[in-house]
């Protein structure tokens, strides 16, 4: 039996096919997650469809909450805000709605802090107060108390408490006291839990401490007597739960051995992807391979717990991904759901009962947003799941491409089966043939099939590029006419020259040294000759790009600049809808500091890019550094009064432009008027074309072509270091109607962790400090640009003589 399911490649692409229960067929539903593809696979689904090979728990899908306080920081960025148990706002109304769409979202509580709780239970006789962060401590914080008014639901239990610790070892057995009185006050309460973990990764090598998995299962046993105990009459009894650590198959065997039938579930950690700052999560997570290296996690478990005298069942009891509170912008994105709905599908295939994602709030990991608690997309991805995967799991495979990846189940609340596909290639099609053996269809099931979509949100594209409408003569849209308001009617100029500096006469004539002054402190710009690079050079440099731009644009879509990001290849950035576009295209690459390069975004073709891109880099950037120098003696000043400022590890971003051709040069600019951010830029222009002008005395002035020059142009940030002597110049491109223009601009800035502010040996009563001393103008810059605003305007001191 065939019927066509086409996945479009580039993003994930998720369909359910809903239908008939005892696999019967007979209505589909489809989620879709996508971007148009351009190659096309065929390929095939089959789903066994005669028995199912295992059970899921109703409720699955399962999120985490943890202890964190506000000032957990990882990699810089404490992440956490009002997230933590101890203050997460309950009554928020996008939490509460969030929870209830569920109608059960079961809810762990826990994570490292657990272990050091002290529950403010009546006989707790001393203060209740909360976690302090101390790097002196275990975890980097001290012991914290959580007042019982808080506690609704208390799932992951302190296993610490009593212990003595021997280096790494947290020996001897658990003193429950504290525990226990907690459990009492809970039942007291009536507080439904559904189940107490006791400890957080403590197993095998541990994360921080461990205890011996003998030392554990005792400590199991201990709690199933405080459960028995404590719930005496009451039915069902809360779940006995453990160890919640990372699996480790000695360990892991041992302590199911021992503690027997006192532990009801073995709970484990996934954080697969490995730390939160990796750089290649990505990569990571659209790779087939490496999403399968976990399965044998998943198997090994499984097989313990068939072949143990148990009737413990697994859950994931948190599985976040990437470790340290995740990465902004990966797992917080679209692209998460790959490797979410992925390991919601194969742990189920091993017999995973139900899987905690960490978190439901918190971190950068969180089903929804920390600070606005809206759903993140792996929310929307959690409840699909939830609402259309039903308990039984159908033996499923996909014969064709490694990129598609394929899960099955009985349908949830319909009778059916629900198809769950991803497509981790992200530029392929591909039509697959979906082949259920053992089932009949007895019925029309086209009429009855349901798509579900799910989107990652675009940059907002135009109809059509670029390209085609140059190609064309298209008349622009009205996103590129520029308003003509007074900065564009400024007069155009061909008399004020823009000044020709000789580098090499720099160290040794006064005269061109003060011409350098003289340059920067009026125009703020220069055509910088006597470099040192040979026009043959130059022009190789000049070919790479032009030999990339000439890519077919499905190959140069390969380097596409991620949403959201700044390197890669695309047209301009919409972040505003006012904004009015630039009509060119743009391959931005960090080139420095060297481990900051994503070298999965540098183009493969032509073969010799990154190598001469590569070169020229090093070239530039002791050109550069040589102009910093130079630029502090013109001032008097010690040499490295601004180089030092940059710091061993400046930024460098290459960004190589294009600007086709353009029927409307009248209205469009290939860039908008705009100041560098940069501290230093230094740009190689088209041999032939022209097309930059700086703004200097209020009149537009064309920057010619000098086949052998570099453009220099001061960036603000040079602007603030010198005090406001030198001139950040404000500058476009214009486009014309019959030639393309290519231009690569290299832009050096300090280190965004240094303070920069004006030297100061250029301050004194005559010219009083301009601007406040600032770190990341980077961010400041961007911050400003999407509201409009001017950035050099936002770190200038405010003369006080100005506000009355
Ligand atoms: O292409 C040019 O000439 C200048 C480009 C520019 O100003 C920029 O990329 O910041
Ligand atoms: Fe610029």
């Amino acid at each position: 039996m065939g019927f066509q399911i086409r996945l479009v490649g580039r993003s994930p692409w998720l369909y359910y096919l809903l239908c008939f229960f005892f696999f019967f067929c007979f209505s589909f539903s489809f989620i879709v997650v996508n971007v148009e593809g351009d190659a096309t696979e065929n390929g095939s689904v089959f789903i066994h469809g005669k028995s199912f090979i295992e059970q899921i728990d109703d409720d699955f899908v399962c999120a985490t909450l943890d202890w964190w306080p506000p000032h957990k920081c990882d990699y810089g960025r404490c992440t956490w805000a009002l997230a933590s148990l101890l203050n997460l706002d309950l009554n928020n109304k996008i939490l509460l709605n969030a929870v209830k769409a569920f109608t059960p979202l079961k809810i762990r509580l826990g994570g490292t802090l657990q272990d050091k709780v002290i529950y403010g239970t009546e006989d707790y006789h001393h203060p209740c107060t909360p976690f302090v962060q101390n790097t002196s401590q275990m975890f980097d914080f001290t012991q914290g108390c959580l007042p019982l008014h808080r506690a609704k639901i208390i799932f992951g239990l302190n296993a610490l408490a009593g212990k003595s610790f021997q280096s790494s070892f947290a020996v001897g057995p658990w003193n429950y006291t504290n525990a226990e009185s907690f459990i009492r006050y809970t039942v007291e309460k009536n507080y439904i839990i559904h189940g107490w973990e006791l400890g957080n990764e403590l197993s095998g090598k541990g994360i921080g401490k461990s205890i011996s998995a003998d030392q554990y299962a005792s400590d199991v046993v201990a709690l199933q007597n405080i459960i028995q105990n404590v719930y005496r009459g009451v039915e069902p009894k809360p779940l006995v739960i453990a160890p919640g650590g990372f699996f480790d198959a000695n360990w892991f065997k041992e302590f199911v051995t021992k503690a027997g039938k006192s532990v009801d579930v073995v709970t484990h950690h996934i954080y697969n992807l490995g730390p939160g700052v990796d750089e290649h999560l990505t990569e990571k997570i659209l790779d087939p391979s490496y999403l399968d290296g976990v399965a044998s996690t998943f198997n090994s478990l499984r097989n313990i717990l068939r072949t143990s005298a148990t009737s413990a069942t697994a859950w994931v009891g948190e599985g976040g991904g990437a470790y340290n509170s995740g990465h902004h912008l990966v797992s917080d994105a679209f692209v998460y759901s790959f490797w979410y709905l992925d390991q919601l599908g194969m742990s189920a295939i091993y017999d995973t009962r139900t899987y905690c994602r960490q978190t439901l709030i918190g971190g950068n990991y969180g089903l929804l947003d920390t600070s606005t608690f809206m759903p993140n997309p792996d929310y929307y991805s959690a409840l699909l799941w939830h609402r259309l995967m039903g308990r039984r799991v159908l033996a499923t495979s996909f014969i064709g491409t490694k990129k598609i990846r394929a899960y099955a189940h009985c349908a949830k609340q319909s009778q059916g089966i629900t198809v769950l596909l991803l497509n981790l290639g992200n530029q392929t099609t591909v039509q697959a043939k979906l082949a259920i053996t053992f089932v009949k269809l007895p019925y029309d099931r086209k009429k009855l099939r349901e798509e579900y979509h799910l989107t990652a949100q675009k940059e907002k594209s135009l109809p059509r590029s670029i390209q085609e409408m140059s190609i064309d003569g298209d008349e622009p849209p009205p996103q590129f006419i520029v308003n003509k308001n007074s900065i564009w009617s400024k007069d155009t100029s061909t008399n004020i020259q823009i000044p020709i500096i000789d580098l090499s006469l720099l160290a040794s004539s006064e005269a061109e040294l003060d011409k350098l002054r003289s340059a920067l402190s009026s125009v703020g710009c220069f055509q910088a000759i006597g470099h040192g690079m040979s026009s043959s050079y130059l022009e190789k440099v000049r070919e790479v790009a032009k030999q990339f731009f000439a890519l077919p644009v499905e190959e140069k879509q390969k380097y596409t600049r991620p949403v959201g990001e700044s390197e890669g290849y695309g047209s301009d950035r919409i972040v505003s809808e006012k904004q009015v576009l630039d009509w060119s295209y743009r391959l931005s690459l960090r080139v420095l500091p060297t481990e900051k390069r994503r070298l999965s975004l540098w183009p493969k073709t032509p073969s010799d890019f990154s190598d001469t891109l590569e070169e020229f880099t090093m070239k530039v950037k002791s050109m550069m550094d040589f102009l910093s120098r130079s630029m502090a003696r013109s001032l008097n000043l010690e040499e490295g009064s601004f180089l030092d400022q940059f710091g061993e590890k400046s930024l460098m971003l290459a960004r190589f432009n294009f600007y086709p051709c353009c029927s409307r040069p009248d209205s469009v600019l290939g860039v908008k008027p705009h100041t560098d951010r940069s501290g230093i830029t230094v740009l190689l222009q088209d041999t032939e074309v022209e097309g930059l002008q700086i703004l200097v005395d209020d009149t537009w002035v064309n920057v010619p072509t000098i086949p052998d020059a570099l453009v220099v142009n001061l960036g603000d940030q040079m602007q603030i270091m010198s005090n406001g002597i030198f001139k950040s110049p404000m500058h476009r491109v214009v486009t014309n109607t019959e030639k393309l223009r290519m231009s690569v601009a290299m832009f050096n800035e300090p280190e965004p962790e240094n303070e920069i502010g004006p030297v100061e040996g250029l301050i004194d009563e005559t010219r009083p400090r301009l601007y406040t001393n600032i770190k990341n103008y980077g961010d400041i810059n961007y911050k400003c640009y999407q509201e409009g605003k001017i950035a050099l305007d936002m770190v200038r001191v405010v003369d006080k003589s100005d506000q009355k």
